[in-house]
């Protein structure tokens, strides 16, 4: 930043190079009187200079005239007194011309002086200055007169010998200090001007400040909104867009609208900055606030709700499996309620989750629940969120719903048959509304959530007995993906089995050496008519993967757990051969033949109905495992959620 001295006469010029010289300043001097040095002032200033250096009514001029800091050569007594010194034996009595500064301090030591010295005061209108030193000449008496180069200008009018009063080098130098301090302190200003600057550009949001009609600034954000390089300056009527500039004018105070400016939608709030009218504006683009109330949401349920699976997770070769990999794919360019009708363990969820991923959703969350795990109360405050003291135990603050939860994403309502009716009427307003009411709360909260629902009940015969809703069963069956049970695509365990054997040794850290299958298992296992499908599959392998020692896996192990899952006779009623366990052998007579559901028939025992004989092998298990369910399941290879739904569906025949 360049420090300018515009020196109003000649000697000063060289008093302030010899300066420089001696103490190694660097600074550019020129010289330049009244307007001729305003002049020079203001061309420097646009050419850069940060600090301007003056004296006299040059100084005050300069002073008015540029936007840089003008500092000025003060005049000391020693100036005056020099310039006395240089006046003797031209007058007798001595006037003293100088602005309000100078002639202040004066009047305290003119008097210890023995001349005679009157000081004038004038300032920097020129003819009054006449006049005022004109009438003083003629009042006192002056014979000589001492001021600056205004003075020396009208010396002619005035009629008695003028004297410049100089400034000494102490005063120049004392100003050249002056001016490099404010120098300094100018630049750490710009710094910081500059380091605000590049982080109102930064910022995502748009920041623009103006009086009542004209912009002062604006960050990049709105001069790209607004299709300009720079709009400080202009008046915001010409320059903002219309909705913005109407929404300016309709407002006072703070105030806040959303706005379509573009093709986007913006949420601008208008700050005042002071009492002067000024104001401020900043504007948040609405598809951002919605990504940060989803992260916001998120963190507050404190889980991370993403979909793990995509379609390549899908193993199965065969034309059912590719067909339902193909429809949900489709599915998943659609935002349309999907319903999952399928088996338990045919992979329900595993396709929510590959829809969710493939969906444009992607990004926001996803969000899973099973409608038959929880008793109906705490399903409703899971689903729909409560309020604070909305009921005994709720947590202080409320809590949000799986579907504030989901916003943004997908809701994956897993078991929606085993809802209840009054569930199933909120989660229809939920659908309809597109709204949700915490309970116990009053507010509406906008959630835009895709709800993909999964059932292994038979939905539509539900809607039939009054179990469910017929309107909610239509929003929910708007696009239907049936799973296809293990059984009916059979050529598909050989790839599953291999793949999951993988999954779940690699799971175990990879411990011990990598198991091999058999090939000749193979034919067994598809002759089974897998009831708990793949998820069955993957708890025998589960057991397979924990009993096996030598590293394969062969006929003898599949026959062992055959042994240990089967189900003891039935006592009194089937004799041994056709004991449970004799109906697992029989079902894993070789297989095949290439249409499965031909080949393979279920095999019936006498005296039993296969539910008695599961629910009695439950219960068995149940006893076995002290009541733990989780054991339970896996011991029969069913999902704990059907184990709890067989247990309540008994529970309820028992009851009638
Ligand atoms: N095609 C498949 N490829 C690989 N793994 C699968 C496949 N289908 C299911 N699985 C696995 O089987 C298990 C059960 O799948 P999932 O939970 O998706 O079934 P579901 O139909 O939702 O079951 P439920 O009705 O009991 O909740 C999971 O571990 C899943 O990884």
């Amino acid at each position: 930043m360049e420090i300018v001295l515009v020196a109003p006469y000649q000697r000063m010029v060289r008093d302030a190079q010899e300066i420089c010289r001696m103490y190694g300043e660097r600074i550019k001097i020129v010289h330049g009187c009244m307007d001729d040095g305003v002049q020079l002032g203001k061309r420097a200033v646009e050419n850069g200079a940060g600090v301007i250096i003056s004296r006299g009514g040059t100084w005050v001029r300069l002073s008015e005239a540029v936007s840089a800091p003008v500092v000025e050569i003060a005049v000391t007594p020693y100036d005056v007194l020099r310039a006395l010194q240089r006046a003797r034996g031209m007058g007798r009595k001595f006037g003293v011309a100088g602005f309000s500064n100078v002639i202040a301090s004066m009047r305290e030591w003119v008097s210890m002086l023995n001349v005679p010295v009157v000081p004038i005061e004038i300032d920097d209108d020129t003819e009054q200055t006449r006049n005022t030193v004109l009438q003083a000449i003629e009042r006192e008496r002056v014979d000589c007169l001492l001021g600056d180069t205004t003075i020396l200008e009208y010396s002619v009018d005035f009629g008695v010998p003028c004297v410049l009063i100089e400034s000494g080098k102490e005063a120049i130098w004392e100003a050249i200090q002056e001016a490099k301090r404010l120098v300094a302190a100018r630049m750490v200003e710009r710094k910081r001007h500059a380091s605000l600057h590049t982080a109102l550009d930064r910022v995502h949001q748009g920041i623009l400040v103006a009086d009542r009609e004209v912009v002062q600034f604006a960050n990049r954000t709105v001069l790209q909104l607004i299709g300009r390089d720079a709009c400080a300056g202009l008046s915001i009527r010409d320059c903002l867009p219309p909705a913005l500039y109407e929404f300016l004018e309709n407002s006072s105070g703070r105030d806040s609208e959303i706005l379509q400016l573009g093709a986007k939608l913006w949420f601008v709030e208008r700050y005042p900055l002071l009492d002067d009218g000024r104001f401020f504006i900043t504007l948040h683009l609405v598809d951002d606030i919605e990504t940060i109330e989803r992260r916001v949401r998120q963190r507050r349920a404190g889980t991370g709700h993403v979909a793990r699976y995509t379609f390549d997770d899908l193993v199965g070769q065969s034309p059912a499996m590719r067909f339902v990999i193909s429809r949900a794919t489709q599915f998943a360019q659609a935002d349309s309620s999907v319903l999952i009708v399928g088996e338990t363990g045919t992979g329900k969820e595993m396709l929510a989750q590959s829809i969710h991923n493939a969906s444009s959703r992607a990004q926001g969350p996803f969000v899973g629940v099973n409608c038959a795990a929880l008793p109906e109360q705490l399903l409703e405050s899971e689903l729909f969120g409560y309020e604070e003291g909305a009921f005994t135990g709720a947590k202080r603050g409320g809590k949000p719903g799986l579907f504030e939860l989901a916003h943004g994403g997908t809701l994956f309502l897993d078991e929606i048959g085993e809802t209840s009716l009054h569930v199933q009427q909120r989660l229809l307003r939920v659908l309809q509304e597109r709204q949700v009411m915490r309970i116990g709360g009053e507010r509406l909260i906008s959630v835009d959530v895709r709800v993909v629902a999964a059932t292994n009940q038979p939905l539509w015969r539900f809607v039939q007995e009054g179990k469910f809703r017929k309107d909610l069963f239509f929003r929910l069956d708007v696009l239907r993906l049936n799973t296809i049970p293990l059984r009916e695509r059979r050529e598909d365990i050989p790839d599953l089995t291999e793949h999951m054997l993988y999954q779940l040794w690699y799971q175990r850290k990879g411990v011990g050496v990598r198991p091999r299958l058999d090939p000749a298992i193979f034919p067994l296992l598809q002759a089974y008519d897998w009831p708990g499908n793949v998820r069955e599959l993957q708890s025998m392998l589960d057991y397979l993967l924990a009993t096996q020692v030598q590293g394969k896996i062969g006929v003898e192990a599949i026959e062992e757990w055959v042994e240990q899952k089967a189900l003891p006779p039935v006592a009194g009623t089937v004799d041994s051969a056709t004991s449970s366990e004799g109906a697992f052998r029989s079902k894993l007579e070789p297989y095949d033949a290439p249409d499965a559901k031909q080949s393979v028939a279920l095999a019936q025992l006498p005296g039993r109905t296969m539910e008695e004989i599961e629910r009695w092998a439950i219960e068995q298990t149940l006893a076995e495992t002290s009541g733990d369910m989780t054991r339970a399941a896996q011991m029969l290879g069913i999902s704990r959620t059907t184990l709890w739904r067989k247990m309540k569906q008994w529970q309820t025949e028992t009851m009638a």
